[in-house]
């Protein structure tokens, strides 16, 4: 789906008149300081739940007030091609988040009802930020690439979330009964066997998704025709040895788990490793290759979701800072392939020619902002 509304209160310096969008591209410039990045935040916040630049929900709410407010329409636009159970869809879902810092309550609205889940926001609204941290996928840790996966695996399966959540319940009480020190193994094997479940499960919802992204990932790789990716391999690591039964892994390695006082083997240690030859790419590539190869995997990413005809909302950050024109050039004829949609920020007035130079610009939307206000041109 695409947002073509967005409509926000007490949200960072954000004026609180509601704005319309293009469901295709939207280029939004103003000088440092005016409210650009907080658009694209408010528009995560919708299809996130959170902020994507800071944890702390109090740092988002405008000084001085204590409730914020996001409101959005969506046009179900591409989606509708994807329903095949006869059911018929509204062609507008109107979805809303409110904050409020003091009583720490979320509250969520569906065409109206309130929703309990945020992912039946999330799943409306699949946003991808592609903003300077991003980089972080290649570069740090498992945690970040565990949460790259995850997202796409939620899209394509959004049951996924509540099965995640069981595995996450399991493994902290584990954990729990690890730190304590003293086992008792009986009790122990009930955990494990119930760990096992839900952890062979998760792995294998993730290792379809995974092979799904590897394709697209393959595809757009072989299109971009670059040397310097030549024997880049990406390969789904669950978390443990899955030629072994997770719960005989556990009951190996019991010692170890005790002294460190937490699970080292199952679906919260998975990765997706990048290599070039038989090396992690983190070691090997230029900043300028890996940035390259996380756009490529977001693309990927878009590809897998466009082909269940779901549309992504894009949200490009500063991105001029940390991509040269050529591959600007490519990420922007790549996302209007996929009809995504798009925001990107600048600080410059943009030159959209620039990006379509063969004259295949896209539908968008020019936002000049100021002080919070977005005025379009
Ligand atoms: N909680 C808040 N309440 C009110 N104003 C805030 C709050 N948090 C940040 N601001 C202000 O909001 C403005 C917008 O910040 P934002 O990061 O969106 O700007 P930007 O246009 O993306 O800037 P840059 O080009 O420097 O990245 C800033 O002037 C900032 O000081």
């Amino acid at each position: 789906m695409a947002l073509v509304k967005l409509q926000t209160q007490w949200f960072r310096n954000l004026e609180p008149e509601p704005v319309r969008f293009s469901p295709s591209f939207n280029l939004l410039y103003g000088a440092n300081g005016s409210g650009k990045s907080s658009v694209l935040e408010a528009i995560g916040y919708l299809g996130l739940g959170r902020s994507f630049r800071i944890s702390r929900h109090q740092a988002v709410v405008s000084h001085g007030q204590s409730k914020l407010t996001v409101f959005g329409v969506l046009d179900a636009g591409l989606d509708e091609h994807a329903k095949g159970d006869g059911r018929i869809e509204p062609v507008e879902h109107r979805v809303g988040i409110s904050r409020d810092i003091t009583s720490k309550e979320t509250s969520l609205r569906v065409n109206g009802e309130a929703v309990r889940s945020l992912s039946s926001l999330a799943k409306r609204l699949p946003v991808s930020v592609i903003d300077p941290g991003v980089f972080d996928i290649v570069a740090g840790g498992p945690g970040k690439r565990r949460q790259f996966l995850d997202w796409l695996v939620f899209h394509v399966e959004p049951s996924f979330s509540s099965l995640w959540q069981q595995c996450q319940r399991v493994t902290s009480q584990r954990n729990q009964t690890l730190r304590n020190g003293r086992i008792d193994e009986s009790l122990m094997r009930v955990w494990d066997n119930q760990f096992a479940v839900l952890a062979e499960s998760l792995s294998d919802t993730r290792a379809e998704v995974f092979q799904r992204f590897k394709s697209a990932f393959d595809e757009v790789l072989s299109e971009l025709d670059a040397g310097w990716t030549d024997g880049l391999k990406l390969e789904f690591y669950p978390g443990w040895d899955r030629s072994h039964s997770l719960v005989e892994v556990l009951k190996n390695h019991r010692e170890q788990e005790r002294r460190m006082g937490h699970t080292l083997y199952g679906p919260n240690r998975a990765d997706i490793r990048l290599k070039l030859g038989g090396r992690p790419v983190a070691e090997t590539f230029s900043r300028g290759q890996q940035k390259t190869l996380v756009i490529l995997m977001k693309i990927a990413q878009g590809k897998v979701l466009s082909d269940l005809g779901k549309q992504v909302t894009f949200l490009l950050d500063d991105i001029n800072a940390e991509l040269d024109v050529r591959h600007r050039i490519m990420l922007a004829r790549k996302l209007q392939e996929l009809r995504c949609q798009v925001f990107i920020t600048s600080i410059e007035h943009p030159e959209p020619d620039v990006l379509w130079t063969d004259g295949q610009a896209p539908e968008y939307r020019m936002f000049h902002v100021e002080h919070g206000k977005l005025t379009e041109e």
